[in-house]
Formats: structure tokens, sequence, C-alpha cells
């Protein structure tokens, strides 16, 4: 048999609307051998890799995989919590609050679940369970705010590999982006509200984005645009006074030139500029990982603080706070309108 038949569905059958929300992924331990899996998997994809296969081959298994995931390993180690890594109890959290809020309206009729791009859950074992459960019409929402062809469009990628294997496919719905979704900017901008009422407002807000090879943005790819365009929502809905924030984009990877500015570079030099107090905001990010908590929560505070730098705060992801929740039961919703009329409780 060519194609698996995972849905047998029937006329009259069970017809249930699915949401799919999706994040990169994270090792299934901070040791070795699974952040070895992990980067390898990850890694080996051309979409985050864009390098000739043979070229890339060689430097990834020859050198990369030696040398990272025992690096990679002891800084996932400073984060790591009871409930395993943040980014997948986040996401946990969030597809258990999505799955409340959109029950408390629209009954069980309705199946939200999570995976992961990389590592576990897997994009077809959780379509394996939610095709099962009678699932005709499937919404994916891959929770990067900006669109990148590394991030959102690889997600893409793996829905449809894993489509072409199944015989009975449901009706499908993607969500690329939200970049400027009102819901998503108000809810930012509150957090950083909620956050200055408490620790006060700094000399520079930063609004620190993870970042992508330059040449990809040379190439098309619109996620640069996005994130500066995200900032300026933001700053105009906070009223912030020019000069008060910035962009910046971190997790360089690899020797050629990433977006710009570096998120490092810059808190190294601003307190020579007589910059002293910072806050750190990462907007695409929409769960903490360690990409925030370690590499801005921890490693870039002390360059901050080794350049003269006097306080360095960091503002958590929006995670599984009730007002991400209920952007993201927005963007459901106004996906599903058409798919959930009839279904209005
Ligand atoms: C090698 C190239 C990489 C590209 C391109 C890239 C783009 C990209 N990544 C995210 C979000 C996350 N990345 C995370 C970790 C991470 N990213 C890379 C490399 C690239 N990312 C590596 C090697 C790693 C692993 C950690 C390490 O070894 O340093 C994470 C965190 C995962 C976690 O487990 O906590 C996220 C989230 C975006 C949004 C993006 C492009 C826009
Ligand atoms: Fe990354
Ligand atoms: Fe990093």
């Amino acid at each position: 048999m060519k194609y698996v038949n995972t849905a047998r569905t029937v006329p009259g059958g069970p017809d249930k609307v699915g949401v799919l929300i999706t994040n990169l992924g994270t090792p299934d331990a901070p040791e070795k051998a699974p952040l070895r899996r992990y980067l390898k998997e990850f890694l080996s994809d051309p979409r985050v890799v864009e390098v000739p296969r043979l070229i890339w081959w060689l430097i990834l298994n020859l050198v990369i995989l030696n040398i990272r995931p025992s690096r990679s390993a002891a800084a996932y180690k400073t984060v790591w919590t009871d409930r395993g890594s943040p980014l997948m109890f986040h996401t946990q959290d969030q597809a258990r609050g999505l799955q409340e809020a959109l029950a408390e309206r629209y009954g069980d009729d309705i199946v939200v679940d999570f995976a992961m791009r990389y590592g576990s859950p897997s994009i077809s074992e959780v379509l394996d369970r939610m095709l099962a459960a009678g699932v005709t019409r499937l919404l994916v929402m891959p929770l990067y705010p900006q669109y990148s062809c590394a991030t959102t469009g690889s997600t893409f990628d793996a829905i449809a590999a894993d489509f072409t294997r199944r015989r009975n496919l449901p009706s499908l719905k993607f969500i690329s982006r939200y970049y400027d979704h009102a819901d998503y900017i108000g809810a930012l901008a509150l957090s950083i509200r909620t956050f200055q009422q408490e620790h006060g407002t700094p000399d520079r807000l930063i609004f620190s984005y993870h970042g992508t090879p330059q040449r990809y943005c040379d190439e098309g790819d619109p996620y640069y645009c996005e994130c500066i365009h995200t900032t300026q929502l933001v700053a105009e809905l906070l009223d912030l006074p020019e000069g008060s924030y910035m962009t910046t984009f971190q997790s360089r990877f690899g020797r050629e030139a990433w977006l710009q500015p570096y998120t490092d570079e810059i808190l190294k030099s601003l307190p020579g500029e007589g910059v002293t107090s910072v806050q750190l905001i990462c907007p695409g990010f929409s769960a903490d990982c360690l990409e925030t908590l370690e590499e801005i929560g921890e490693e870039n505070r002390e360059y901050f603080m080794q350049s003269g730098g006097k306080e360095y705060t960091y503002i958590p992801c929006l995670n599984s706070d009730p007002q991400h929740i209920s952007v993201l039961a927005q963007l459901a919703e106004e996906e599903l309108s058409g798919w959930l009329e009839s279904r209005l409780n």
C-alpha cells in the first residue's frame, strides 16, 4: 500500500475542526547525545542552512556535530526545569490554554494539539492522532509572528511532506504571519507597560529578534521587514519617543553576515555612549527558550555589565499569559470563522 489511511471519514461520521500549533522543537534532555540528534535534524534542513548539500554535509558532520552538542548541552542545563525544556512546557501550556478558550465557545467539536518541527512530538505523529480523532478541517498555526523561510516556510514543508503519504487529506489553512495583528501588538505593548510599572523606564528599550543570514533577506525573505514593522507598531502604540528604543538581531551562527545590528555588539557599545540602563524584549519568540533565557537573560547581560552598564532587565515572552492565549484564540477564530459558524454553541 503506497498511501497510509489514517482517516477513514464517512458521511455523517466525526467531523471535527483541528488547530495545530507548532514551534521549532527542543532537545529531549540537556545532554550531548540528545543535543546531537536534535541539532542534526534541525541543521540538516535545507530551509535553515542554504548551503550546497555536499559541502554542508561535510561541515555539519565533521565539525559542528563534534563541537556544538556539548557546548549547547551546557547552555541548556542552565535553563532546564522540572518540567523539562522551557520551550516545551510553554508550548504545552499554550495548547492547553487555547483548547480551553476555544472549547468555551465551540464545545468539543474543536481539537487543539501542538507539535514541534524538529524532535518530538513530531508533526506527523500529532497529525496521525488528530486525523484519527476525526479532524477533517485543519488549521496550522506556526507560532512565529514574523514569517521566515527558515521557520514558517520549513513548517509548511513538513506539513506538505506529511500529506504526500496520506490517502485522505483534511481541508487545510495555514497562518504564515501575524507580525502586525492588532491583538499581538496590543499584548506586547501591555507586557511592556506592565513591566515598566514595576521596573521603571530604561534609557533604551531593545527589541531583539532571532537573526537569519543577511543573504536570505537579500534574496526575498520578508523576515527583516516584518521584525522592523512589529517594533514600529509597538512603539507607536506606546508612544515611545524616537531614540528610546531600537531593533537588534541575536543568535548569530557561522561566519557569514547575519541581520544587523547584532544584539551582543550593541550591548557592548551602549554604555560607552552613556546608555547604562536597558530593557530587552524578544517579540519574535512566542515562548521563552534557550535563546531568550540563556542568551538574552544571561550571556548578553554579562556583556552589558562588563562594558559599564548598570541596569539590565529582560521582559519575558508572552508564553501562556491569558493575554497571549486570547491573541491565539482570536487568530484561530478569524481563520476558522467559515468552518465554525455552524458549530456556535
Ligand atoms: C543555523 C542557522 C539558524 C537559523 C537560520 C535559525 C533561524 C531561526 N531560529 C529561530 C528560533 C529558535 N532558534 C532556536 C535555537 C537555535 N537556532 C539555531 C540556528 C539557527 N536558527 C541553533 C543552532 C539553535 C540551537 C541552540 C544552540 O545550539 O545554540 C530556538 C530555541 C530552541 C530551544 O530549545 O529552546 C528557537 C525558538 C527563529 C525564529 C529563526 C528565524 C527567524
Ligand atoms: Fe534558531
Ligand atoms: Fe543562542
